[in-house]
């Protein structure tokens, strides 16, 4: 397969096809290529965009605007963690239609303790086990799918772990594009020792330097593990500076050096005045690196929507300030199930803020005068503190009197910060210091070298390494036969070959499914009666996910997964029959010898008239473009005065647009022009059609008028119709 066709899901079985001989078609980061600012898409001038995507899914309000999906300037992750890279394949593929151009795979829990290379295709658990083998099936499916949307898409993983430096080498020798690296997050969070994970670090950093791949420090973990996140802004700030620091001392060029910078409160609090002092000091401190914005996870909670509304302001934040990045934790990340769906609505949002935020800054500017205490005060802090640390000693002694990740907003000090021992801790010990005639015939080594001269690199004493040398990478395929992608592949192969499907949320037919009730019911009983529910429906393992509290006795909202124990027959499916068109030749033919008249409204209480008038207007392609005549007769208007409008000027049709349903208004509208019509004897003289976001023909027929157009109609439906109705009544 050399192609993806849009209209074929991805074969992940022809991915698998001959990876062995599989190579990486480029090395390194790739950035979006901006485009000029005032560049104009359709009417429209922007300032902050790149080129556009040759396949996409634009934003769900674009139909209104012609369809156009313009890309922001800035790269858009989607992090992806379903454990099985064949699903997550299939979901890059949807998020980058969606505007996803850096794809970030978690890996599978605590990979960082593994201290050696995994390979073969085992199911991870929140993450892929990163192996050679499900690295390059998806760097390899990734070039497909960035052929399909015409854009290059940045591979990402996580350098990290007493098995830092092999990992970083496989990602260098498969054309890994980002990793996350830093050794304060081996230590604090992993409780590695210190000293091998700064070794480590500068084993792996250069290797990565080496492969242009960008850097995501993790500065971001601090936020996540404090008690009250913006007490650690001042340390952020210094953990940010010490790996920065120590990249750029390692050889990393400081454009492939990335802060993770995530804001550190949410409302309540006064959420944007506490950040962009915070999103301005950084900025300012670290002018020349690189910013990757993530939304904040320390408070992300079950609630999509606020997690929603999180992310929004995030990436506000992002255009006030500047990003390079715009993460898109999925609104789930409080779920811990990132499904297909969140990964997706992650993107959309961070598409259509980006774009919603264009330019803003030529309107909106940061009142740098009232804003400069703040800042100041935020480095201050930084400063006192990494002065404090050199007092003490330098990083590790600072480090073992747990200055780090301390709950007190520094210098103020609680006593509670992670310590860790610089002789101790997982691998302790484990650095062997390198003799003074040390030689390895290898590239990219951190360290001295006692290498012969004359060498135009290392490796020419051994006949080249892996990094030039690729097919002296040893490929293994599977280790465990009762764990791998081909046994899970079988599954969906059966249920293929009997044409059947199940719902699913982030693995192929997993069954899974989410609905919502809510309940006149104090939160408890709510909870009890939407289980009692997917009971009752005979839904599997009932999971309340979600809930709000609407009033603490008037009602409840409930969010529910559960699996469906069937499975859905796809030759059994009634698709709905698409709304047959007449070519528009015969269309204007027929009008012109045979001329049409319509009365047309919004009937009974509803002011909903936009979609009407687009059936009707010609510059929308309307009824009107075909030569047919129509009598407007506005909004809520009472269907008595549509079938007299209609008796008086003698039209062939009429046209009600019926958008509110509330209580079924819609139907009682329907069922009275039939019975009105039929009253004044008109019935069999004229054409009943009606048209709304909830309709749909069967609806419409079965309530007694001659058609009901949904969503998506345009005139030429309607007006195929009314020819085809009327033809059928002269008999030809
Ligand atoms: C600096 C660093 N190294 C390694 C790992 C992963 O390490 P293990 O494979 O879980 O042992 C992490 C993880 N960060 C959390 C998720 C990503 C986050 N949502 C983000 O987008 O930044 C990390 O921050």
């Amino acid at each position: 397969m050399d192609k993806l066709d849009p209209k074929v899901p991805i074969d992940v079985e022809e991915i698998l096809k001959d990876l062995d001989k599989y190579r990486p078609r480029r090395r390194g980061w790739t950035w979006r290529k901006k485009l000029p600012e005032g560049t104009k898409v359709d009417r429209y001038e922007y300032y902050q965009i790149s080129e556009p995507l040759k396949n996409s899914i634009p934003l769900p309000a674009a139909h209104y605007f012609n369809n156009i999906d313009p890309q922001p300037d800035v790269v858009i992750t989607s992090e992806i963690a379903s454990g099985r890279f064949e699903d997550d394949i299939r979901r890059m593929r949807m998020a980058a239609w969606h505007g996803a151009d850096h794809i970030m795979v978690i890996r599978t829990l605590g990979q960082s303790h593994f201290d050696g290379l995994i390979e073969g295709t085992p199911e991870g658990v929140g993450g892929i086990p990163i192996t050679r083998k499900q690295v390059r099936a998806t760097r390899k499916a990734l070039d497909l799918i960035e052929d399909e949307v015409g854009r290059p898409i940045n591979f990402h993983s996580y350098v990290s772990g007493v098995a830092g430096p092999e990992i970083a080498v496989l990602f260098a020798e498969e054309g890994v594009n980002g990793a996350h690296q830093d050794p304060q997050y081996n230590i604090l969070y992993r409780g590695v020792n210190p000293v091998r994970s700064f070794v480590d670090a500068a084993v792996a950093k250069k290797i990565m330097a080496w492969a242009n791949m960008l850097q995501i420090d993790g500065a971001h973990n601090a936020n996540a593990s404090a008690k009250l996140a913006w007490t650690v802004m001042p340390e952020l700030l210094v953990q940010h500076g010490i790996n920065c620091m120590f990249s750029v001392k390692v050889g990393m060029p400081k454009e492939n050096i990335a802060l993770s910078t995530v804001p550190p409160v949410i409302a309540p609090l006064p959420e944007m005045r506490i950040d962009l002092p915070y999103a301005v000091a950084l900025r300012e401190l670290f002018k020349g690196f690189k910013f990757r914005a993530q939304m904040n996870t320390r408070y992300i909670e079950s609630d999509l929507f606020d997690a929603t509304r999180v992310h929004v302001l995030n990436a506000v934040l992002s255009r006030l300030t500047s990003a390079d990045l715009q993460s898109t934790i999925t609104p789930d990340e409080g779920r811990n199930v990132p499904w297909h769906i969140n990964s997706i609505r992650g993107v959309e949002t961070a598409k259509h803020t980006l774009l919603a935020m264009d330019g803003i800054k030529k309107y909106v500017k940061i009142d740098q005068e009232a804003i400069r205490e703040k800042v100041r005060e935020l480095k201050m802090r930084a400063i006192l503190m990494l002065e404090e640390i050199l007092e003490m000693g330098g990083y590790f002694e600072a480090l073992e009197a747990g200055m780090f990740v301390d709950n007190g907003y520094y210098p103020e000090r609680l006593g509670d910060g992670i310590a860790r021992k610089k002789d101790g801790e997982i691998a302790a010990g484990t650095v062997v210091p390198r003799e003074p005639d040390y030689m390895a015939p290898v590239c990219e080594h951190f360290g001295y070298n006692n290498l012969p001269d004359g060498l135009e690199k290392p490796c020419d004493l051994i006949g080249g390494c892996t990094f030039h040398k690729p097919e002296k990478i040893q490929f293994i395929d599977e280790l465990d036969e009762t764990d791998n992608v081909n046994l899970r592949l079988q599954r969906i192969k059966d249920m293929k070959a009997r044409n059947v499907i199940k719902p699913e949320v982030e693995w192929y037919s997993d069954g899974w499914i989410q609905i919502d009730m809510t309940f006149a019911l104090p939160e408890e009983y709510a909870e009890a009666a939407a289980l009692a529910v997917c009971e009752k429906l005979g839904l599997e393992d009932p999971t309340v996910i979600a809930k709000t509290v609407l009033h603490p006795a008037e009602g409840t909202y409930v969010e529910v997964k559960a699996k469906v124990p069937f499975e859905i027959k796809i030759d059994e499916l009634k698709l709905p029959k698409k709304p047959e068109t007449l070519p528009e030749e015969e269309i204007f033919e027929y009008v012109a010898k045979r001329p049409i008249k319509v009365v047309a409204a919004t009937v009974g209480e509803d002011e909903h008239s936009v979609g009407l008038r687009e059936i009707l207007d010609i510059k929308h392609g309307g009824i009107e473009k075909y030569g047919i005549k129509y009598v407007y007769l506005g909004t809520s208007v009472p269907p008595e005065k549509l079938i007299d409008a209609a008796i008086e000027t003698g039209a062939d049709a009429i046209l009600a647009s019926m958008i509110i349903t509330h209580n079924d208004v819609h139907i009682k509208n329907m069922r009275r022009l039939n019975e009105l019509a039929i009253e004044k004897g008109i019935r069999d003289k004229v054409l009943i059609i009606v048209g709304g976001t909830q309709i749909n023909n069967d609806m419409a027929v079965e309530n007694g008028v001659d058609a009901g157009f949904g969503r998506g109609t345009k005139g030429i439906h309607v007006a195929s119709f009314i020819v085809k109705k009327l033809k059928e009544k002269e008999g030809n």
